[in-house]
């Protein structure tokens, strides 16, 4: 039978990353994609300012938006404290199950809850669920349509507070017109654009990071 794409990029982490090193496999997959097959990771050029952004937060809890095989999750887990966790949706069950083994290579697997669901569903249970309080920071990069209604469910339930981060991946391309246009004139967040390129092109692409002032 044909093997997927994300079954190819499992592949080539468990025979070019070192096990225990979440670097490599970072540089495994950009490397995959780049001369490979192109996939849809945040990528190295983002990736460096979704490190950055992370870096500065330093977050106890972080919530991401769509894991896929687990790149961007690698990157940020690589980067938290001891104690902080981070919880990431996925509701294709085939993508989760690569990622689940990508996060295992490099050792991350006690810092990252894969929860295998539906952003809309899962993010009224998070609390009750995962005994979450509120997010330090959100990377939103699952289908662009679902940027805004989850911005919004996030709110309502409580889950946002005063210093909040929310970073969105694809604002320019694929885009996300109707969640820009919120938190860029919504008084409860400020908002800021980290001009970059969509992953692995020369395609203009870039980051929203918006703080929510409760
Ligand atoms: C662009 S990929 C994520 C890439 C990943 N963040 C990275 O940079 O490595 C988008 C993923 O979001 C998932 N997805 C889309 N909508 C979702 C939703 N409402 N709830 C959970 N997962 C969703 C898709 O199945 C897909 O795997
Ligand atoms: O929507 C696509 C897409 C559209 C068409 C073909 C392939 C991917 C995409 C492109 C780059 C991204 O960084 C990204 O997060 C996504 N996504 O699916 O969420
Ligand atoms: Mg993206």
């Amino acid at each position: 039978t044909q093997s997927t794409r994300p079954q190819r990029l499992l592949g080539a982490v468990q025979q070019n990353a070192t096990r225990g090193d979440p670097r490599s496999v970072v540089k495994t997959i950009d490397q995959f994609c780049k001369h490979k097959e192109w996939a849809m990771n945040v990528g190295d050029e983002k990736g460096c300012i979704l490190d950055s952004v992370v870096s500065e937060l330093n977050p106890a809890t972080v919530l991401e938006l769509g894991t896929y095989c687990g790149y961007s999750t690698v990157r940020i887990a690589s980067l938290l404290p001891p104690h902080a966790r981070l919880i990431t949706l996925e509701f294709n069950p085939h993508f989760a199950a690569v990622a689940r083994q990508i996060i295992a290579w490099a050792g991350l697997q006690d810092k990252v809850l894969l929860v295998e669901g539906a952003s809309g569903d899962w993010i009224p249970k998070m609390k009750e669920q995962f005994g979450v309080k509120t997010f330090d920071l959100v990377f939103l990069d699952h289908w662009k349509d679902r940027y805004l209604p989850d911005t919004k469910l996030m709110e309502e339930c409580g889950l946002l507070r005063k210093g909040s981060v929310l970073l969105a991946d694809n604002v320019v391309c694929p885009g996300t017109p109707d969640y820009l246009q919120y938190v860029r004139n919504s008084p409860r967040y400020n908002s800021q654009y980290f001009r970059s390129h969509l992953e692995y092109t020369k395609a203009e692409d870039g980051l929203e990071k918006s703080v929510f002032l409760g």
